[in-house]
């Protein structure tokens, strides 16, 4: 399929853009077996505004995917609160869908009926499910892969069918876990313009966890750079503002990518290496 274009748009965000998302000096302690406690993330703090995306990026067990469970209220900070659109988070995040690394396909079901179940579950008849689906099933590129079964599509094609599941309740929170890791570069990239040209039409908050700094620069309104766990913490902010509709693939070459590339790969490194010392201690 042709990458999709995101319509063009001002780089930056008004400031008048509400907030979608706040961590309030969110800290989370696991109580290993009864016994132990380990702090993963320190108290952190920061904000995620209608309509931005932001990916988050730190190292290896820093805590990035806690932090995303701790925004769609499926973890309960031990201390700190999480604000969306200005209402404290208690239970579940219901303006949030949530995108995991791992496929979350039913084996047993064609793709479109994988769509469709996330609207039906909340009670939206079938046949008005189904029609939704393939709809959303087009955007993403697959109609005439409605039929197909999980094994039967490509790690690409399952990723979309995912994305279609998640954005047809039309969240207005994307949280998204390493979405793209097991793709080949190529696929991630294009994959990376899907979601730009889908993002681009409503203009979701999204947080979007990768380990990938490039990915992230070339997709993303802000860079935010944790530093190595435990007691993990926000030690960078950086505004990307490269110009859009940017192409996921094309941006790489641009000069600008480039110099922020260094800026926050020479922040991201330092804190790198520290996680493998200790994993080599
Ligand atoms: N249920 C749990 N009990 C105990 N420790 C946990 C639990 N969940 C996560 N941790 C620990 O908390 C830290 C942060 O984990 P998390 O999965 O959030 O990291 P991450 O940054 O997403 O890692 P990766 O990039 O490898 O996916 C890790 O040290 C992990 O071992």
């Amino acid at each position: 399929m042709a990458a999709r274009r995101e319509p063009s748009r001002p780089s930056a965000e008004p400031e008048s853009a509400a907030t979608a998302v706040r961590l309030d000096g969110v800290k989370v302690s696991f109580v290993i077996r009864g016994a132990a406690v380990f702090d993963a993330v320190a108290p952190t703090s920061f904000e995620v505004r209608e309509g931005e995306f932001v990916s988050i990026v730190g190292p290896t067990g820093c805590g990035k995917s806690t932090l995303l469970n701790v925004t769609a209220g499926l973890l309960k900070p031990s201390a700190g609160h999480v604000e969306i659109f200005g209402e404290r988070l208690a239970g579940l995040n219901r303006k949030s869908g949530y995108l995991f690394q791992q496929d979350a396909l039913m084996p047993w079901k064609t793709a479109l009926d994988n769509v469709a179940i996330a609207l039906e579950v909340h009670g939206t008849p079938r046949k008005e499910a189904l029609e939704a689906a393939r709809g959303w099933m087009g955007r993403v590129g697959l109609a005439r892969f409605c039929e197909r079964y999980a094994h039967e599509l490509s790690g690409g094609q399952r990723k979309r069918v995912g994305l279609a599941q998640v954005l047809i309740r039309r969240p207005r929170i994307l949280l998204m876990d390493e979405p793209f890791g097991p793709l080949d570069a190529q696929t991630r990239q294009i994959m990376g313009n899907l979601l730009l040209g889908l993002w681009a039409e409503d203009r979701k908050a999204v947080m979007f966890v990768t380990h990938d700094l490039e990915e992230a620069i070339a997709l993303s309104d802000r860079v935010v750079i944790m530093s190595a766990g435990p007691d993990a913490r926000v030690i960078g902010d950086h505004p990307i503002d490269l110009a859009r509709p940017r192409d996921a693939a094309e941006i790489r070459l641009d000069p600008k990518f480039h110099a922020l590339h260094k800026r926050i790969w020479d922040q991201l490194r330092e804190e790198v290496a520290k996680t493998y010392e200790e994993g080599a201690r």
